[in-house]
């Protein structure tokens, strides 16, 4: 610790953890004797980092918000500047006069580079510096394969996380009583950072959608163990059914952690309101994000560059813009894969199944490259994250770790009736063919004239006809994949 009197007080840096409970860099904060000052800094130059997507930043604002109540609600002063990251950071710390900085960690490399020159910096001025994790159940590095280096594949990689023992338990939050409060810095509005769509406000559907924020992803996970857990081992595969947790935005931002959602669903399995199998596969897909992050960890460029080098020479199409119009615009012709668009373009979230069903659709009926459509999901999901996106399209493709076969071609009819059997799902975000009967549901095209007439469709006019012809465009993809197998 610095014995420089003149820096008496504790610098917390919040970055992707905008919360105070299981917040180990506050805890330390408290715990560190000094009275303690908090910032956020957002960097429209970057630092090397990728920009936020649109949605990202409309929920970035609505959580910064917030985070600023809940820190005056604790007597922690806290102030939001915008500059390039280093630079500002070590001013607060000059003009705080901050004996001690805590944050807890990132993963993606640009931000990891900046955190290290930052720490460095600091340190050589006799400032301290303390890291924690907040982000991740275990730490990308600490899992290895037995023969050392990273793994490659999810299960042997669960079972290494597992064989750590059970996850730390949560952190309270920190009392009024516990913070001393620092010098309040300077800072500048949230409405300044310009972070909301204005013209147009497009967000009306995402506002109606979410409530961000430590409170709102308490009250969300509560209602997803009270009515979610039980049979999501079943059910979280039925985007008609409010089923799974939709914590995925608020961990993106840290308003929640996964040892909190970890502990509380088995809290609930104790408790006798959820079974063991319920609370094991959610806390597998819990294990699918810390995967995503290992690889991510290994593999800095997963956004960029395929994890299977052999698909670099994967003979992608060209995108045709109205294709690729036809698809971010939810007008396929294929009730579930549009349902999904629309569901992610009004929500800035869509369902994993669905997911998986669009993600297929751009890859192998458009042989649209896998990087076009992660950019598409980057600006408009909420949860947009730097390793389950890049992770999860990477999946699909196939040119992932542990990826789906590349042979493996959603059939989105198909996909549709299993998953969807009622047509409840794409009666919502599809309404235009919510009079079609559920026989044809899934599959218009293929519906006699007069029962498309009587659900007052026209196909071409009301609802498109599809823009690619399933069979001949699985067809045409695997013998692209032929191309690079040998
Ligand atoms: C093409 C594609 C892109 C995706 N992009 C993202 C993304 O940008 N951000 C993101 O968080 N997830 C992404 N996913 C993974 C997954 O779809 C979402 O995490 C999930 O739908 C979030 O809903 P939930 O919180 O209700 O999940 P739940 O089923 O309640 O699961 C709880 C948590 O476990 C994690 N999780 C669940 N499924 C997965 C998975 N398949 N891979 C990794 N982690 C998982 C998430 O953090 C999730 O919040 C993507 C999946 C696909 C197929």
């Amino acid at each position: 610790m610095t014995s420089d009197p003149g820096r008496s007080c504790t610098l917390l840096w919040f970055r992707e953890d905008l919360r105070l409970a299981d917040n180990p860099a506050l805890t330390a904060a408290a715990r560190s004797g000094r009275p303690v000052t908090a910032l956020y800094v957002f960097d429209p130059d970057l630092s090397g980092a990728r920009a936020l997507g649109a949605a990202s930043r409309w929920w970035l604002a609505q959580s910064l918000r917030s985070l600023a109540d809940d820190c005056a609600a604790i007597g922690l002063p806290f102030a939001v500047r915008a500059g390039p990251t280093e630079k500002t950071v070590r001013k607060a710390v000059a003009e705080a006069g901050a004996g001690l900085v805590v944050w807890n960690r990132r993963y993606v490399a640009a931000e990891r580079d900046t955190d290290a020159d930052i720490k460095s910096g600091l340190r050589d001025e006799g400032v301290d510096v303390e890291s924690f994790n907040a982000r991740l159940l275990y730490e990308p590095w600490e899992i290895e394969a037995k023969s050392g280096g990273p793994l490659k594949v999810y299960s042997p990689f669960w079972r290494a996380c597992r064989a750590k023992g059970e996850p730390a338990e949560p952190l309270p939050k920190p009392s009024k009583a516990k913070i001393a409060a620092g010098p309040k810095l300077k800072g500048i509005a949230i409405d300044d950072l310009e972070l909301e769509p204005t013209k147009p406000d497009w967000a009306g559907g995402l506002r109606e959608a979410w409530p961000p924020g430590e409170a709102g992803a308490g009250k969300t996970f509560s209602a997803f163990l009270k009515h979610g857990l039980k049979g999501y081992a079943t059910d979280r595969d039925r985007p008609d059914r409010p089923a799974t947790s939709r914590m995925s935005p608020y961990l993106r931002f840290g308003e929640i952690g996964p040892r909190q959602l970890w502990h509380a669903a088995k809290q609930a399995a104790d408790g006798g309101d959820a079974s063991a199998k319920d609370v094991d596969k959610f806390h597998a897909e819990l294990g699918w994000r810390e995967f995503s992050y290992h690889l991510l960890h290994n593999n800095p460029d997963l956004a960029a560059r395929n994890f299977n080098a052999r698909f670099d020479e994967f003979p992608w199409r060209k995108p045709d813009p109205a294709h690729l119009r036809a698809w971010r615009k939810g007008l396929t012709g294929y009730p579930i894969v549009d349902a999904g668009m629309r569901q992610l373009w009004s929500t800035g979230w869509m369902h994993n199944r669905v997911r998986m069903i669009c993600a297929s659709f751009l890859i192998k009926d458009l042989l649209v490259d896998w990087r076009v459509g992660e950019d598409w999901f980057w600006d408009t999901l909420v949860d947009a994250d730097p390793a389950n996106n890049a992770a999860s399209w990477q999946w699909v493709a196939g040119s992932g770790a542990d990826a789906a076969p590349y042979f493996r071609v959603f059939n989105p009819t198909l996909q549709g009736e299993k998953f969807d059997p009622e047509g409840a799902y794409v009666k919502n975000f599809v309404p235009e063919l919510k009079d079609v009967p559920l026989k044809w549901l899934h599959r218009p095209w293929e519906a006699p004239e007069e029962a498309l007439r009587a659900a007052g469709v026209t196909l071409g006019k009301d609802y498109p006809k599809p823009i690619v012809d399933h069979h001949a465009a699985r067809d045409r993809a695997l013998a692209a994949f032929d191309r690079i197998k040998a």
